[in-house]
């Protein structure tokens, strides 16, 4: 494909795939494009590139508009392969070109394509880059879908270059939607679905921070350049991560036995996440709770949270005696979990998870997320060392991130 102007000295050098792309154990039946984009300005900047598999033709098509040894930025939106999979090939011919980067994509990009000996650009939220002739402001995006993921704003041309978001896999020769030869919208709406929803709390973040930008034209790295009605793409947007309605009629229980109260103030911290998704948990303390009222609650509930610190590595106060009363119950495949504060080892945790788990729960922990979210940081199940302020951050974070898996 040849470069394609899509605004003064800016151009799509991107490559379409139309094959049956496998891609996230799916076969993209309609095909992509990789969208890559060169803002020929006084310092050429290039804002992600094309699959790995493409490495070589990308840059063959680039030697003749740019000679790549004159381009002095290299911005990586986002790490995935599909996007910088072409930055070894294009970085061996541009030696003078800086890779920016958030701090987390650096680490990434390093590590994938042994590119440590290169020359970083660390981008924090808002910063701009002025690239000669165009002013280029950036704001982090993590877990859209990865967590390293960022989007770079052109001030002057009002084009945002977002990455994976707003994407659609469609094999388009045509490019921008205006020129749509058939209907996209649900291809639009099913790319969100599979990638973007279950992050869908962080999309309504990105949602606030690019709310008063003068975006005319949406140029992501899958699918239509969106520069008809861009603003009713952001919108779309809005209305698919709409949490109102979904999460709030969610039933959540969360039953936990503590000796000295750190797991008490875990349950605090869970408890606010939980209420940034509008869910007001049912919670009892087991100590002073009739476990008869804590098992019909369990049996009304869409979800459960169940806590126990660790006592010479046993779990701790009636936990035990509950999780055995509920043995006559099935867990009906309901979403649940375990956590805890504990001292070196807390084992109390593990086995609250285990006796989740032979209950029949659903139980999130590192897999089920990864799986579902493709986040790999140990959230659940949650264990929070004594009481330190500096951990409890990640028991908020749980309990949002369970409000988000029941909205599902
Ligand atoms: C008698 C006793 C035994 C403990 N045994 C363990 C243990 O085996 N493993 C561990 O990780 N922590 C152990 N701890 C540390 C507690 O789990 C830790 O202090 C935790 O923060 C207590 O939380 P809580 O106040 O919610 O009960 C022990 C604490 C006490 C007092």
């Amino acid at each position: 494909m040849k470069a394609i102007e899509i605004a003064p000295q800016s151009y799509w050098i991107g490559k379409i795939d139309d094959r049956k792309v496998p891609f996230h154990r799916l076969t993209l039946e309609k095909g992509t494009t990789y969208n890559s984009y060169l803002l020929k300005t006084e310092k050429p900047t290039i804002i992600d590139t094309v699959d790995i598999l493409f490495g070589k033709e990308f840059v063959d098509n680039l030697k003749e508009i740019i000679d790549p040894s004159e381009i002095q930025y290299i911005i990586i939106n986002h790490v995935e392969p599909d996007h910088a999979g072409a930055l070894p090939a294009l970085a061996a011919q541009a030696p003078n070109a800086q890779i920016v980067t958030t701090a987390l994509g650096a680490e990434l990009l390093k590590d994938m394509f042994k590119l440590h000996h290169r020359e970083y650009l660390i981008i924090k939220e808002g910063d701009t880059l002025d690239i000669g002739g165009k002013t280029l402001k950036f704001f982090e995006t993590p877990y859209l879908h990865t967590e390293e993921t960022m989007v770079t704003y052109c001030i002057e041309d009002k084009i945002l270059y977002p990455c994976d978001q707003f994407s659609t896999h469609i094999a388009t020769k045509e490019l921008f939607n205006d020129l749509a030869k058939e209907e996209y919208e649900e291809d639009y709406k099913v790319y969100y679905q599979l990638i973007m929803h279950p992050h869908r709390s962080y999309v309504r973040d990105m949602l606030k921070k690019i709310k008063d930008l003068p975006v005319k034209m949406i140029a992501p790295s899958h699918g239509y350049i969106l520069r008809e009605n861009a603003q009713k793409y952001i919108q779309l947007y809005d209305e698919y991560s709409n949490i109102d309605g979904n999460a709030k009629d969610k039933k959540v229980v969360i039953a936990y036995s503590t000796m000295t109260g750190n797991t008490t103030k875990i349950v605090q911290r869970i408890v606010k996440g939980l209420e940034e998704m509008e869910i007001n948990p049912l919670v009892f303390n087991l100590k002073n709770a009739q476990l008869e009222d804590v098992k019909s609650a369990i049996q009304d509930c869409d979800g459960l949270l169940v806590g126990s610190s660790t006592k010479y590595a046993d779990m701790v106060g009636n936990v035990e005696e509950l999780l055995t009363h509920l043995a006559d119950e099935e867990g009906q495949e309901k979403l649940a979990a375990a956590f805890g504060s504990y001292g070196w080892s807390g084992e109390g945790i593990v086995h609250v998870e285990e006796h989740l788990e032979k209950l029949g729960f659903t139980t999130i922990n590192q897999n089920y997320l990864i799986k579902t979210t493709g986040m790999e940081k140990p959230i659940f199940p949650l264990r929070i060392q004594f009481s330190r302020e500096e951990e409890m951050e990640r028991a908020q974070e749980a309990g949002r991130i369970f409000g988000e898996l029941l909205a599902k």
